[in-house]
């Protein structure tokens, strides 16, 4: 009888939206957690800062002592504290004392991941993290174990579903950016810190994250390019409307292969426009997705809530029972996979396309003076659209693609030139054809 069996014994640390909704279905599933992990799934404690704060929670299992509790009587920590400390030395201690962690901290996991999964493999223990990456979205398990024997060249999608739902907002029913922040904290999407989603922390922790596992590379999250959405004004989401596109932050991850075949990986993350009808500009609020593109499974598209204390609590029991069925079953789950080790290819030398909107004026040879200054930095023009306004007119261009730096430089030249009155708009240009 299953019942009958040892128990699996849980540590969970932390419980804020995440840890709440974790223990509620643990404490209200009991059988169908017994019957999934082969052994009944016991909750031995719940680690709080502020005991007072959580009268749902059994007095019994409460403890300010997370140290204590790690270093008890347990066989699996879940993790659901979020930032490095003391998350780190929590689990370096749970993984050294042989215990298995699933954790949701996408933030540690791109800084410490090495150190994480060193302890892991000398203890002989597993690290799941399904719920750092994408929410509920099974991403990273495909990663690790259904892609394990592709070669992934691209993985570009929407991570961070505070600035989706802020974008989404601003684009659809013309809110302000501190209404639709307020409204996604309140929602339970946004971290501790929202500075952390507006400009692109989380986003390029997950970047990193993704970018490690697509190309068996350790990245961290200093490696990737970073920008927010702080800096997406009203004029920007204006401009993409005017061209049917829409803005949205982008995590884009990709193997580039130079001309002598030498590989590189490239990760960044930042606003960019995209065409209304890409499959990424539908998706909105706090809902993810993202593009894998693998040489021989080709284009998979991964899209669900990324967000919110429900959908993530489903990839961490996922992971739990994961986890649990290994401790019963005296199995193994994947270990880090780090053998490729390519370098990180610098963002200027990336090559992207931009999307310009300048005030200018209304006289001839504007346009020429303009498309000189391209020219001389080597960017191609694919699109440029002018309008007259008296004594403005307004122009619009859209760029082939060019090494990041290149189009940096043009940006910079143009301002400069005196029939420039305003760069209203500066936007990287993702998901239609140079
Ligand atoms: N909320 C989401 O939508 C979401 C989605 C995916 C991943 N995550 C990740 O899950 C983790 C938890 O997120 P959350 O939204 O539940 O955060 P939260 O802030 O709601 O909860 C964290 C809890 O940990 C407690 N805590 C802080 N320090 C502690 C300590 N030393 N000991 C014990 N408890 C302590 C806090 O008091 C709080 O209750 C984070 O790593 C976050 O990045 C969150
Ligand atoms: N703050 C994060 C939570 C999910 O990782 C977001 O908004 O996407
Ligand atoms: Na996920």
């Amino acid at each position: 009888m299953i019942e009958d069996r040892e128990p699996v014994r849980v540590a969970l640390l932390g419980c804020g939206t995440v840890g709440t909704e974790v223990l509620r279905l643990l404490r209200e599933r009991p059988a169908e957690f017994a019957a999934r992990t082969g052994a009944p799934v016991e909750v031995t404690g719940v680690a709080v800062r502020r005991p007072h704060k959580h009268p749902d929670v059994p007095e019994h299992l409460i403890t300010t002592d997370a140290h204590a509790l790690v270093e008890g009587d347990v066989d699996l920590v879940v993790e659901l504290v979020g930032g490095i400390e003391p998350a780190r030395s929590l689990l370096l201690a749970a993984l050294r004392s042989g215990k298995s962690v699933v954790t949701a901290n996408k933030a540690l996991l791109a800084e410490y991941g090495s150190e994480l999964f060193a302890a892991a493999d000398e203890s002989g223990v597993d690290i799941y993290f399904e719920a750092s990456v994408a929410g509920a979205i099974p991403l990273l398990r495909p990663l690790r174990e259904s892609l394990a024997g592709d070669r992934i060249n691209r993985v570009m999608g929407i991570v961070n579903g505070t600035t989706n739902y802020i974008l989404s907002a601003m684009d659809a029913s013309g809110s302000t950016y501190s209404e639709a922040l307020e409204e996604a904290g309140e929602l339970g999407y946004a971290e501790a810190d929202p500075t952390a989603d507006v400009d692109g922390f989380d986003a390029a922790a997950k970047a990193a994250i993704l970018a490690s596992l697509a190309f068996h590379t350790r990245v961290t999250a200093t490696d990737v390019h970073r920008e927010g959405i702080a800096g997406v004004s009203a004029g920007d989401i204006a401009a993409a409307q005017g061209l049917d596109r829409s803005v949205k932050l982008l995590s884009i991850c990709e193997r580039v292969v130079d001309d002598d075949g030498t590989e590189a990986v490239s990760a960044r993350v930042h606003p960019a426009m995209i065409p209304k009808s890409h499959p990424l500009a539908g998706v909105n609020g706090a809902f993810n997705a993202v593009f894998v593109e693998a040489e021989s499974a080709g284009q998979l598209m991964f899209y669900g809530q990324g967000a919110g204390g429900s959908p993530t609590a489903s990839a961490v029991l996922g992971d739990l029972v994961a986890v649990a069925r290994n401790l019963v079953e005296s199995g193994k789950g994947p270990r880090e996979s780090a053998h490729a080790q390519l370098p990180v290819q610098s963002m200027g030398s990336t090559p992207t396309r931009y999307h310009i909107s300048l005030d200018v004026e209304d006289k001839p040879g504007v346009l020429s003076q303009v498309a000189s200054t391209f020219n001389e930095h080597d960017v191609s023009i694919s699109v440029v659209r002018q309008e007259g306004r008296g004594e403005d007119a307004s122009l619009v261009v859209v760029t082939h693609v060019a090494p990041d730096s290149a189009l940096r430089s043009t940006v910079d030249a143009i301002a400069r030139l005196s029939v420039v009155r305003d760069v209203v708009s500066v936007m990287r240009v993702e998901g239609e054809s140079s």
